[in-house]
């Protein structure tokens, strides 16, 4: 197989104050995989998610982007390869303006003039936040500045896309759009969620984290239908939701599409 585009090997970390939240993690994701990363409260998935882009650094083992190290002297390009939507789109959101905030990273990496414009306008595009280019952030509601926040990481190009719980505290329709706008795009996602029906729409693999170490990694239709997996690692379904029939619903819909 194709080298990962995220390889990590043996992560292990331990907090400050001494809490070891990660014990060993192996994860292998490849070029253009959807992967949802599962686990219960506190089994350590945002603390794997901060050494992607090297908000962390290892204490142990390594994590490396489409072959590169993420360590100090690596992080601009790292921070370029791989693109972070936090859980709060107001840890992302600072300038005045959606257009300053979307154009605050490519800039950074010295994109200028036109092509600027264009990485702006395009992000907000496929986010169908276009018309907000001139807003200032703190006025739009949740949703659009979770959208925003996907936009400033979307004008980076990154090769993967790193999403911590991106479907919380949207409406329907909203989480609905944006798994529409996560599947129209062509790069490697890794997503982290307690939504599992997102999850089994979005993400043909799923690896489950618990207690600092990952507890599996496989088809997420396998798991979610697997009583015992699902009860050892406290993972629940919405009530009288049905994983296979939802499969086969996706599957439909993705047939009728290709059609
Ligand atoms: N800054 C910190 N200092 C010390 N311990 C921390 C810190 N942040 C997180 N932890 C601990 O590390 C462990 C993993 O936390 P983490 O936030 O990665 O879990 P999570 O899987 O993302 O949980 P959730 O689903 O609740 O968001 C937890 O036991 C948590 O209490």
């Amino acid at each position: 197989m194709s080298t990962p585009v995220l390889d990590v090997r043996g992560l292990a970390y331990a907090y400050p104050d001494g809490h070891q939240a990660l014990f060993g993690v192996d994860l292998h994701v490849h070029e253009g995989e959807r992967v949802a990363l599962l686990g219960p409260n506190g089994a350590g998935k945002t603390t794997l998610v901060l050494h992607l882009n090297g908000i962390l650094t290892a204490g142990a083992g390594s994590v490396s982007v489409s072959g590169l190290p993420v360590q100090k002297s690596h992080l601009q390009e790292i921070r370029r390869r791989v693109g972070v939507v936090f859980q709060d789109p107001d840890d992302q959101l600072f300038m005045p303006t959606v257009r300053q905030d979307v154009a605050f990273g490519p800039a950074n990496h010295g994109v200028r003039g036109a092509e600027l414009d264009r990485r702006v306008l395009d992000a907000l595009d496929r986010v169908g936040m276009a018309d907000f280019v001139d807003r200032p952030p703190h006025h739009l509601s949740f949703g659009q500045r979770r959208r925003v926040a996907v936009a400033t990481v979307l004008a980076m190009e990154p090769e993967i896309l790193v999403l911590d719980e991106p479907s919380s505290n949207l409406d329907p329709a909203s989480r609905r759009e944006l798994a529409d706008i996560m599947r129209s795009l062509d790069v490697t996602v890794l997503m982290v969620t307690h939504d599992l029906p997102y999850a089994l729409e979005l993400c043909p693999r799923s690896v489950v984290l618990h207690d600092g170490v990952v507890a599996a990694d496989g088809a997420t239709l396998e798991m979610l239908t697997d009583a015992e997996l699902m009860r050892a690692n406290r993972l629940e379904l919405p009530f009288g939701f049905d994983p296979a029939a939802a499969a086969a619903a996706r599957d439909a819909a993705i047939g009728s599409l290709s059609d």
